[in-house]
């Protein structure tokens, strides 16, 4: 029988499969950061336990991390306390830990891929829900809670029930402008942020397999955003161009082995998903949002849906979600004024979105009402950033780089987007109080925030 790319992944790690329940699934990649680990290893302690397989987990600390002054203590004493702990359990269970300072330190979604630690046909876990990223090579990637975080480091195994499959297909070319987050807020716009509940998504189709690493990364992040337990996409010769030549991707014969298995692994034709979806790739526009979950996007062109387009059992959290945003109903997006832009995060921090930011400031002048954070996902992100000369240009126009970290992306350090303030972010959550305490937050692609971050208002990227 045809299988998909999840089936062969998943059969492929079973370790013990229970009847009626969950299946033993073997772990190739176990990433930590900060904020979900200290209970695990705690609870390593308490049973006298060593990590089972050392080699296998990799530390980087990211979510309380600051900005500026990465080389100066962190002043924030709780801050200081998890990060501080991170290194402690790294050298007390002897496990590679990315630190502040060091080259190699980022947001774990997005050092993992870049030093090649992120491989297809693995299976991925993080006790973090946004480890769908990892899920772009080809991998079975997914988010973890904290006592699943200590069962995989005694164990390098986990307990899963073995969730059912979606296929997202989207036909067609992307227009001129439209980006991978437009894409991802899309798709939640159309499946709403419950609509892949249960479900292990597989992107495909012509617009997905013409991405870029980086954007196919951008797509995935956003899969938890509408429920699902991850997203995956087919590796082809894109991924393996980008893998290929990374530190701890395989090197000679490994490698060719490696390949020769990858190329075994996407979804055959007439294989069986429990649901697919279908979307004409060409209709997609420069999205944002204007409510208070990743789901509430619409186009740039497009107004806030009136109160009666809204399904009567979401007409209360619509008001609810609109008063706090301060919008009504009905009003157009384009041209709102704004107050910050947060580029950056584990969604939209690497390289291609350097790139894209700097492409629509190039030659103009940042909007002086406005704040703007440029956050690299990681310190190779950065380097790349001075190597291509992108710095010079964002100087030129106003802008300063800041070093890496989650960062705005949920405020767990300094960059808070103060009270009733207005932020076209690039990250993947725009929930009430995300970006600091009564923090307004307009989701949207790498070309919207650089075209913000210009005008001071929501503008079409196109138009500039
Ligand atoms: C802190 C962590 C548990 C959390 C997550 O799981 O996603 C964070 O990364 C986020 O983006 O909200
Ligand atoms: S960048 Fe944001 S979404 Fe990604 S791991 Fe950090 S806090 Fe979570």
């Amino acid at each position: 029988m045809p299988s998909t790319l999840f089936d062969k992944i998943w059969d492929a790690h079973v370790v013990t499969a229970v009847k009626n329940g969950p299946t033993q699934l073997y772990i190739d990649r176990h990433y930590c950061h900060e904020v979900t680990s200290p209970q695990a290893f705690d609870g390593l302690r308490k049973r006298g336990l060593q990590v089972f397989r050392p080699e296998k987990t990799t530390l980087s600390p990211d979510h309380n991390i600051p900005t500026l002054f990465q080389d100066q203590p962190i002043k924030d004493p709780i801050s200081k306390n998890q990060v501080d702990t991170l290194t402690r359990n790294a050298q007390e269970f002897g496990l590679t830990m990315y630190g502040l300072g060091h080259a190699k330190n980022g947001i774990i979604h997005v050092i993992g891929p870049e030093n090649g630690l992120t491989l297809p046909g693995m299976t991925i876990v993080c006790g973090d829900s946004h480890t769908s990223t990892h899920g772009a090579f080809g991998s079975i990637a997914f988010g973890i809670g904290t006592s699943e975080v200590e069962m995989v480091l005694a164990s390098q195994c986990i307990l899963q029930p073995r969730p059912k499959t979606m296929r997202i297909t989207y036909n067609g070319k992307l227009q001129q402008g439209v980006t991978a987050k437009d894409i991802a807020l899309y798709t939640i716009s159309q499946l709403t942020t419950g609509g892949a509940t249960g479900y292990f998504v597989e992107y495909a189709g012509e617009a997905i397999r013409s991405l870029s690493m980086e954007e196919r990364m951008t797509v995935c992040n956003l899969s938890i955003e509408m429920g699902a337990r991850g997203g995956m996409i087919a590796p082809d010769e894109t991924t393996f161009t980008y893998v290929k030549g990374r530190e701890f991707a395989p090197k000679g014969e490994a490698w060719s082995k490696a390949l020769a298995y990858w190329q075994t692994l996407p979804t055959e034709e007439g294989a069986v998903f429990d649901r697919e979806v279908t979307f004409d790739a060409s209709q997609i526009e420069p999205m944002i949002t204007y409510g208070t979950n990743p789901g509430m996007g619409i186009s740039i062109h497009a107004s806030i849906p009136s109160i009666n387009q809204i399904d009567p059992a979401g007409q209360i959290s619509f008001e609810k979600s609109l008063k706090y945003m301060g919008f009504a109903p009905g009003e157009q997006m384009e041209g709102k004024a704004i107050d910050y832009v947060f580029l950056g995060s584990c969604t939209n921090g690497r390289i291609e979105d350097f790139r894209a930011f700097a492409s629509i400031v190039k030659g103009k002048k940042k909007a002086d009402n406005v704040i703007v954070w440029l956050v690299p996902g990681s310190w190779a992100v950065e380097k790349q950033i001075r190597a291509e000369g992108l710095d010079k240009i964002l100087e030129d126009a106003g802008f300063e780089l800041r070093q890496p970290g989650c960062s705005a992306c949920l405020a767990m350090n300094e960059d808070k987007v103060p009270a009733g303030k207005y932020a076209v972010s690039t990250s993947n959550r725009n929930f009430e109080g995300r970006q600091g305490p009564g923090s307004r937050t307009l989701l949207a692609g790498p070309l919207v925030a650089a075209a913000a971050a210009i005008t001071g208002q929501i503008t079409d990227p196109r138009t500039l």
